[in-house]
Order: structure tokens, then C-alpha cells, then sequence
């Protein structure tokens, strides 16, 4: 079948745009084509899952979304700007990261872990770091007594938090996650699925996320991006991605799982 992207309803600038785009690893023996030619684009407002099997390249894309790699080819914009142009800070205020194990700093407390982007950014006056640090902590469902604990102490769930508060802290207009709800246990799950969900309405977020959950995917995506073929075979709302013709759609929706699938999307028929 031919891509089929449906681009969102949505107005203006796109949140994100990639084109053209090309992720080549160079080993000693060969070389691994990631992706090939891939195009996509994040409406604002919109929560846009990746999916594709493993080894898809739906972390790299991240990263390059992130600018933490630089793809071998192509375009990655966000909001108008190559990401490259964007600089350290510059792409620090624009996109918040939720890493798949929290990465916290260990050594720090939580509301220490939590500043860190705003002591980076210098010159505020620390009762100021300490105050904004303090309402994003309480923003993620957590209490003020928290922001004393150490990483070391807290449950995966308190992690996760933790971690989106500090993604959070500088008000970034987009928000990528990878494997959000992945090693939590399903009350945790779905305690931070709802979280991300108010989050994104109160904050006017655009979320990009790769998740392999698929409660985690029809309870949030307002469309869904599949990568196979190391490019974009089709992005489009979950409905449609359902009934587009690949193997690897077939396997992860429709397979042992597809029950589950189906079940979601009559529980879920719009998403966010
Ligand atoms: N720095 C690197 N050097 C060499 N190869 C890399 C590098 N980073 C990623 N790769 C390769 O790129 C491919 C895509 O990796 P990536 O982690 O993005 O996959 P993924 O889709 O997120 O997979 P999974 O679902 O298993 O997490 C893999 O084959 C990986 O080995």
C-alpha cells in the first residue's frame, strides 16, 4: 500500500515537521539504513504516537526531534526553526523529554532534580527556581513533602512524576515521551495516563510518544504514526490506522492483542 499520511485538522505552522529524512549507522562491518526518505508532521495540539517493531527507529526519532543526534540527511523543524538552529537552550524551552526510565540525577533531591533546566538557565534568583520547581512538582499529583526525597526513594510511579515535572518546568510547547507507562503497574499506568491527558489539555501541549501499550495509546493518540519499511507507512487517526493493510499493522492490532484493540476503540473513539 501506498503511505498514507492524514495530516490533522489543524491550522498554522505544524508543531513539527520532518522531511527527507535519513538515519545512517555506520558499523565495521555494514551499515544500517534507520530510516529512509521519512516525512512527518505534528500538528499543534495534537498527541501523535509512534509505533513500528523493534529496532524501527522510534527512539532515534526522538532524539532527532530533540537534537540530541543529527539524522544524515533531511529536515527536522520544530515550530517553524530547524532543530539544529535551535541551540542547547533554545531547544531546552521549546521541548520538554520524558525518557523511558525518568533519568533522574540521583545525587540530587526531586525539587533539586526538578529546577535543574531553570538553575541552568542562571541569573534567576533561587526562591524564585525553588517556587516554580515547587508548582510543577504539585502540577504532576505530587506533595510538597516529596520534593525533599531522593530518586533512590521513590516508586516508579513517583519517578515518572518526577520526571515529567522537570520535562515540564520551563513551559515547553512540546512534549515528547518515550514508553511513558512502560515498567509501571496498571493502577500507576493508568493514574499517569490521566495525568498526561489533564496536562495536555490545561497546558495546550503537543505530544509526541512512543508507546508500545495500546491502553496507553487509544487513551491518548489523536492520531498514530507507524513506522515499518524505515519510513512512515501511515499516520492517521486510530480508526484508520486499524484498517491499513501491512504486517506489522496486522500483528500489533489485530493479533492476540487485537481483541484488546477493538475493545479501546469503541471504549476510546476520539481520543484525547
Ligand atoms: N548510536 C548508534 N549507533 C549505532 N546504531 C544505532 C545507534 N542508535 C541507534 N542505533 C540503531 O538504530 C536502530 C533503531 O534504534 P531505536 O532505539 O531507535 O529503535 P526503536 O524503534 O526505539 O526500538 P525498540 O522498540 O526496541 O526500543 C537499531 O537498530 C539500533 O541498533
Amino acid at each position: 500500500m501506498e503511505p498514507v499520511v492524514r495530516p490533522n485538522a489543524a491550522h498554522g505552522q505544524p508543531m513539527v515537521r520532518i522531511h527527507g529524512l535519513w538515519s545512517v549507522f555506520e558499523g565495521a562491518e555494514r551499515k544500517t539504513v534507520v530510516h529512509q526518505d521519512l516525512a512527518l508532521e505534528v500538528a499543534q495540539g495534537e498527541v501523535l504516537s509512534i509505533v513500528g517493531g523493534s529496532g524501527t527507529g522510534k527512539t532515534v526519532l526522538l532524539r532527532q526531534i530533540l537534537g540530541l543526534e543529527s539524522p544524515a540527511r533531511g529536515e527536522i523543524e520544530v515550530l517553524g526553526r530547524p532543530v539544529a538552529e535551535l541551540g542547547r537552550a533554545g531547544a531546552a524551552s521549546c521541548i520538554g523529554m520524558l525518557f523511558q526510565h525518568g533519568a533522574l540525577f540521583s545525587a540530587f533531591s526531586v525539587l533539586e532534580n526538578i529546577a535543574f533546566p531553570l538553575r541552568e538557565l542562571k541569573g534567576l534568583p533561587p526562591a524564585l527556581v525553588r517556587e516554580a520547581a515547587m508548582v510543577k512538582l504539585q502540577m504532576v499529583g505530587l506533595e510538597p513533602e516529596d520534593g525533599d526525597k531522593m530518586p533512590a526513594d521513590l516508586s516508579g510511579g513517583m519517578i515518572k512524576r518526577a520526571a515529567l515535572a522537570r520535562a515540564l518546568v520551563l513551559d515547553p510547547p512540546l512534549l515528547l515521551l518515550d514508553e511513558p507507562t512502560a515498567g509501571l503497574d496498571p493502577e500507576s499506568s493508568d493514574g499517569f495516563v490521566t495525568l498526561l491527558r489533564t496536562l495536555h489539555r490545561d497546558m495546550a501541549l503537543t505530544v509526541v510518544m512512543v508507546t508500545h501499550d495500546l491502553d496507553t495509546l487509544f487513551e491518548l493518540s489523536t492520531r498514530i504514526a507507524v513506522l515499518a519499511d524505515r519510513r512512515v507507512i501511515v499516520a492517521a487517526t486510530p480508526r484508520e490506522v486499524i484498517a491499513f493493510q501491512h504486517p506489522f499493522i496486522h500483528d500489533f492490532f489485530l493479533g492476540e492483542r487485537g481483541q484488546r484493540a477493538m475493545e479501546l476503540l469503541r471504549e476510546y473513539p476520539f481520543a484525547v
